[in-house]
């Protein structure tokens, strides 16, 4: 058996990593850790874990987490590195968090507040780079993976493929995306108190001031070959779980819905978790909730000249934690599928 400890298990992304692990053939689950809550059993905060219930949740430090053969982290950025340098080379590392997602330090100092700690594998598999290779093969094997963010999954996963094969132009993207609560974790903020959310939608980090924009901007590079510009609007959806992202770009000339669909049918065909829909069906959170699949579709405007493409996934699943088990299958050479729910919960 494979062990594994979770760091910020009481957290929504960590619980999210316990509850697949549990259900993972090959792993067994070893130290939950958490800050304040440490020392408080793990059922008190997550009673849907019923196998781990009685887990004490241990304080957050590298002698806790030491021993296992994979650590998650699942902290609040800025908090990964110096956990990471306190483990041994060969403990397979993958971070949840913002720390090691960037590429370009002027970036992460504009949009962080902490130092600039570096740059780890990407773990989003199935995202296409310019030449059709994508970022799988830089999952295999590796001992430290940095887990993306979940608007940035959904929202490079819609669009990619479109840059990839030159059908769409990488400059004028625009990008409206609607998140579930969740995503902004678990500790209460004003704005996210229950009679705040329900019954109503707001937008946030708007005119290009979310953290998420340099992210989505370099996969977006990645995927064109040239430089890609966004202008990306989050906004906050009275549900507890999920995100749906509205992606529009121009289209290249001459190009018609033909070709636009062949671009994404031959970027997702082979995929077991990105699900192209049958022409005419839209994406929908509802149908994703729980699972580690993303629902993508994709038309082409004629009146306009843009391309829209609509992605789904549940921030918790795909947009996080599914996607650190499944990056942990590759590092490990697992079948990259083992213990990823491929159905979801709906209704
Ligand atoms: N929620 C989401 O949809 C996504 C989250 N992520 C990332 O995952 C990470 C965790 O997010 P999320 O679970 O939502 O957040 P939560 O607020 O729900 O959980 C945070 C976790 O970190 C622990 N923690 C808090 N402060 C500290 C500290 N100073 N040192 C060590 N541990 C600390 C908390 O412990 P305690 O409970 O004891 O306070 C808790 O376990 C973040 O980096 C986030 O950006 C990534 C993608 C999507
Ligand atoms: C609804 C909501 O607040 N969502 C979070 C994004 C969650 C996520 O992916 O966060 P990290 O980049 O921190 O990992 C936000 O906008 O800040």
């Amino acid at each position: 058996m494979i062990t594994a400890a979770v760091a910020g298990a009481s957290g929504y992304a960590g619980a999210e990593i316990v509850r697949l692990l549990l259900a993972h053939p090959d792993i067994e689950v070893g130290a939950l850790t958490a800050s304040g809550n440490a020392g408080t059993r793990f059922g008190d905060l997550a009673p849907h874990l019923q196998p781990v219930a009685d887990t004490v949740l241990q304080p957050t430090s590298a002698e806790t987490l030491v021993g296992h053969d994979v650590v998650f982290l699942a902290l609040p950025h800025g908090h990964s590195a110096a956990i990471a340098e306190a483990l041994p080379p060969e403990v397979t590392i993958i971070d949840c968090g913002a720390d090691f997602r960037l590429d370009d330090e002027q970036d992460w100092t504009h949009y962080y507040d902490t130092p600039f700690a570096g740059t780890w594998p990407y773990g989003l598999p199935e995202l296409v780079r310019a030449g059709g290779d994508k970022h799988r093969t830089d999952l295999v094997g590796a001992r430290r993976i940095a887990v993306p963010g979940c608007y940035p999954t959904a929202i490079s996963l819609a669009l990619a493929p479109g840059l990839a094969a030159g059908v769409i132009e990488p400059e004028d993207i625009v990008v409206v995306a609607a998140s579930g609560s969740s995503g902004a974790g678990r500790s209460t903020k004003p704005h996210l108190i229950g009679a705040e959310v329900m019954g109503a939608m707001s937008p946030y980090g708007v005119g290009g001031g979310h953290r998420h924009t340099p992210e989505i901007e370099r996969n977006f590079t990645r995927a064109a070959g040239r430089p890609a510009s966004v202008s990306f609007t989050p906004t906050l959806a009275p549900m507890p779980r999920g995100i749906l992202a509205t992606t529009t770009a121009r289209a290249a000339d001459g190009v018609d819905a033909a070709a636009v669909r062949a671009a994404w049918e031959r970027a997702y065909s082979d995929e077991p978790f990105v699900h192209l829909l049958p022409e005419g069906r839209w994406p929908h959170t509802g149908s994703v909730l729980g699972s580690n699949l993303v629902h993508v579709q994709v038309t082409l405007d004629e009146r306009s000249g843009r391309v829209v493409a609509v992605a789904a996934e549940d921030n918790l699943t795909k947009g996080t934690a599914g996607a650190a088990v499944q990056s942990m299958n590759l590092a490990l050479g697992l079948p990259e599928t083992t213990g990823l729910p491929m159905t979801g919960v709906a209704p």
